[in-house]
């Protein structure tokens, strides 16, 4: 997806699937680097807890000079604290930002009131995460969650989008199911995307850019597909160019 084809609010449904770039650093400096680097191919770059932790909110700013930015706190507390972690991060608006399905329907519902109290209509897209892409079915066992990881993103995925949740962070196991479910209107954000013979790490769920764009994601959060190649920028494009 181009910089010319983001739509208005910032966080509105693509047109088509586009790469957003997880900037995984804890150097500032490094992460503007590479945010200049791929912004002509990613929609967003994400800031996540290794660079926000490391260089505070003021990054989310600098990077924003560079493309929109998704931020990837997760939140996870009482629906207070919650809150108030919105309105601070609505200080300067993300265009999205991440909180963990599993807080709860209250918690969701004051994260969605605090950002419309806090930023109105430039709030951020709240984007509840539902089963990490790091979890195989045996890995979620242990956590107490039986049933496996699809039936955990349904039932995970029904609460937020009732609760308030503008869209859901999934694996791309789960894209086609939660269409199917809940039709076209959430947002799907979709990390454990791998191109063909890359390394998966410590992703447990993964797939190609192609299968998880036709499968029906919005976006594909990417990082050290496109970060640890020896030319960030021409990862970006050449993934960009496959969608
Ligand atoms: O379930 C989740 C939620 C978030 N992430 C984040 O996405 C990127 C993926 O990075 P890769 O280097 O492409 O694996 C990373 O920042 C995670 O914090 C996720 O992977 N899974």
């Amino acid at each position: 997806m181009s910089a010319a084809s983001i739509p208005s609010p910032l966080w509105a449904k693509p047109n088509r699937c586009g790469v957003i770039a997880a900037l995984d650093t804890p150097d500032p400096a490094r992460a503007m680097g590479w945010a200049a680097a791929v912004a002509p191919h990613v929609g967003l770059v994400k800031v996540g807890l290794e660079l926000f932790c490391a260089a505070g909110p003021a990054v989310v700013q600098q990077i924003g000079q560079h493309r929109p930015v998704f931020l990837d706190l997760k939140f996870h507390d009482i629906p207070n604290t919650v809150a108030g972690a919105v309105r601070s991060v609505c200080a300067h608006p993300p265009a999205m930002l991440t909180l963990h399905g599993g807080g709860g329907g209250a918690m969701i519902e004051a994260a969605r009131r605090a950002a419309e109290d806090s930023a109105g209509a430039q709030r951020p897209a709240i984007l509840a995460v539902t089963v990490l892409t790091s979890f195989s079915a045996a890995g979620l066992a242990e956590t107490g969650v039986s049933g496996g990881p699809a039936q955990q993103v349904l039932r995970l995925a029904r609460l937020a989008l009732s609760a308030g949740a503008d869209g859901l962070v999934c694996s791309p196991h789960e894209v086609s199911r939660l269409r199917d479910a809940f039709g076209d209107a959430p947002l799907l954000v979709v990390p454990g995307v791998r191109p063909a013979g890359s390394d998966a790490g410590d992703q447990a769920r993964v797939a190609t850019p192609e299968e998880t764009a036709a499968a029906g994601a919005d976006w594909l959060v990417i990082g050290r597909p496109i970060t640890a190649s020896a030319d960030p920028a021409a990862a970006a494009a050449r993934i960009a160019a496959t969608l």
